[in-house]
C-alpha cells in the first residue's frame, strides 16, 4: 500500500458563530497527522471536542478555520466525486453498536446493503462476507439473526466487519469499547490491533479511558481547554 497521509492542519471549531456573533470556540489551531498502520490516540475530558474533531477529520463536519488534507489536498476543495471517494476511504466507527444496525432487518441485510454499494457480483459478495466473518471471528449463523439477538461485543465486531468490507485506509474509532462490558472491551481492542496489523489501516482512536489509549496508540494527544497537547510523540 502506498503512503496516504491524512492531516488536520490548524483546525479551529466554533459553534453558533455568524456575521454578528463570535460563537463558542471549542478548540483552536489543532494539528495532527494520521499514518497508515498506526494509531493516534485522542484523549481528554468530556465535552472538549474529541468527537467533533473526529467528525471533522472524517469529513462529516467542516472546521471553522484550518483544513483537512488528504495527501496534501484540502478536503474543502474536492469535487463531488473526489469527496465521495474520500468518504469511502475514511470510515467512522461509533460507541454504541446497536445504533449501527437496523433493528428490523437481519444482519445479512445490513451487510449486503454495503456490498451492493460496491457493485460486487453475487459470488464475490458471498466470498467477501465469509472472509470478513473469519476476520472478525464470528460464525456464519449470525447473518440470519436480528441485532437484538446478538451481544454488544458481537455487534461491535460486525460493525467493524461491515466497515472492513469497504477496505478503508483510515478509521475514526469514537469510543469503540465504552458501551461494552469490561471483559469484552479487551477482545475488541485486540481485534482492532490484529486488523490493523493485517490490513495497514490507520486509526484515530478517541477515548476518555487513558489505559485504552496507552495500550493502543503510537502517538497520543490530549485535547483540553481548546488545545491539543502531545503526550506521546
Ligand atoms: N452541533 C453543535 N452545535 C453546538 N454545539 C455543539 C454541537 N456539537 C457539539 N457541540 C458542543 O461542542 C463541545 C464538544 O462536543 P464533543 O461531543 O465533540 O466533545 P467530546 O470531547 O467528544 O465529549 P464526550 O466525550 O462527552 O463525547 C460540547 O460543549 C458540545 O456541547
Amino acid at each position: 500500500m502506498f503512503f496516504v497521509s491524512l492531516k488536520a492542519e490548524n483546525i479551529s471549531k466554533r459553534y453558533g458563530s455568524g456575521l454578528l456573533r463570535e460563537g463558542k470556540c471549542i478548540f483552536r489551531e489543532v494539528s495532527f497527522e494520521l499514518e497508515p498502520g498506526k494509531t493516534f490516540g485522542l484523549m481528554g475530558p468530556s465535552g472538549e471536542g474529541k468527537s467533533t474533531l473526529g467528525r471533522i477529520i472524517a469529513g462529516l463536519e467542516s472546521p471553522t478555520d484550518g483544513a483537512v488534507l488528504l495527501n496534501g489536498n484540502p478536503l474543502s476543495g474536492m469535487k463531488k466525486a473526489e469527496y465521495a471517494a474520500f468518504r469511502h476511504r475514511v470510515q467512522m466507527m461509533f460507541q454504541d453498536p446497536t445504533d449501527s444496525f437496523n433493528p428490523r432487518k437481519r444482519i445479512e441485510h445490513s451487510i449486503s446493503e454495503v456490498l451492493k454499494l460496491l457493485n460486487n457480483q453475487e459470488t464475490k459478495r458471498l466470498q467477501s462476507t465469509k472472509e470478513m466473518l473469519k476476520t472478525i471471528g464470528l460464525p456464519e449463523e449470525v447473518l440470519a439473526r436480528y441485532p437484538a439477538q446478538l451481544s454488544g461485543g458481537q455487534l461491535q465486531r460486525l460493525a467493524l466487519g461491515r466497515i472492513l468490507l469497504l477496505e478503508p485506509e483510515y478509521i475514526v474509532l469514537d469510543e469503540p469499547t465504552s458501551a461494552l462490558d469490561v471483559s469484552v472491551q479487551a477482545q475488541i481492542l485486540h481485534l482492532l490491533k490484529k486488523v490493523q496489523d493485517e490490513q495497514g489501516i490507520g486509526y484515530l482512536l478517541i477515548s476518555h479511558d487513558e489505559a485504552v489509549i496507552r495500550f493502543m496508540s503510537e502517538r497520543i494527544g490530549m485535547l483540553k481547554k481548546g488545545k491539543l497537547d502531545m503526550i506521546r510523540t
